[in-house]
């Protein structure tokens, strides 16, 4: 992405290679954007791209298209994070984050990015590496009625309680 070069970072993902991946099938939605990728082994995030060019004013939000679908396993859940880097240097985040993607959903994958910056609008082209995907198990609860809860040291605490 750029504010003021006509650089971008189109194709340039590495992919690591690691075993005990999980397998997350995949729709190309846009079969000349490139999957989602891990930059290094053990990343956390795989970095999702824009299928399209834009520009954000400041203090604009926009939904922007990737180009994938996904089926996450039962049992996960896909967290769409920022990238530290366009927060740092642009101010650039997501206005929901992380993001939730269900184990159901199939429809493409979108990022709601916002930017922050108070005088610099940020652009950004197809292809360049916009917000990360998180996989992580997860458990549903099982809510159950009860009339007390059990005592607890923190109790209702909280708001900034136990200073600042
Ligand atoms: O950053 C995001 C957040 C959500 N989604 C998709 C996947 C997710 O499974 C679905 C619903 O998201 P969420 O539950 O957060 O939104 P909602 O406002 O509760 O919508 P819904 O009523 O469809 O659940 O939208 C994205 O593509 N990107
Ligand atoms: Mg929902």
């Amino acid at each position: 992405m750029t504010t003021s070069t006509k650089e971008h970072d189109a194709g340039q993902m590495p992919t690591g290679s690691a075993p005990g991946r999980i397998r997350v099938p995949i729709r190309r939605l846009d079969p000349d954007l490139p999957l989602p990728g891990y930059a290094h082994p053990g990343d956390a995030g795989a970095d999702l791209v824009s299928a399209e060019d834009f520009t954000l004013e400041p203090g604009a939000r926009r939904l922007v298209p990737t180009g994938v679908a996904v089926a996450i396993p039962q049992g996960w859940v896909g967290l769409v994070h920022p990238r530290s880097g366009l927060a740092v240097k642009h101010g650039i985040t997501l206005v929901n984050t992380p993001g939730t993607i269900d184990a159901g959903y199939r429809g493409e994958l979108k990022v709601c990015l916002l930017n922050t910056d108070r005088s610099t609008p940020v652009s950004f082209r197809r292809g360049d590496r916009i917000a990360q995907l998180v996989l992580q198990r997860v458990d549903q609860a099982e809510f159950v009625p009860v009339d007390q809860l059990e005592d607890s040291d923190r109790g209702a605490g909280g708001f900034g309680s136990t200073g600042t």
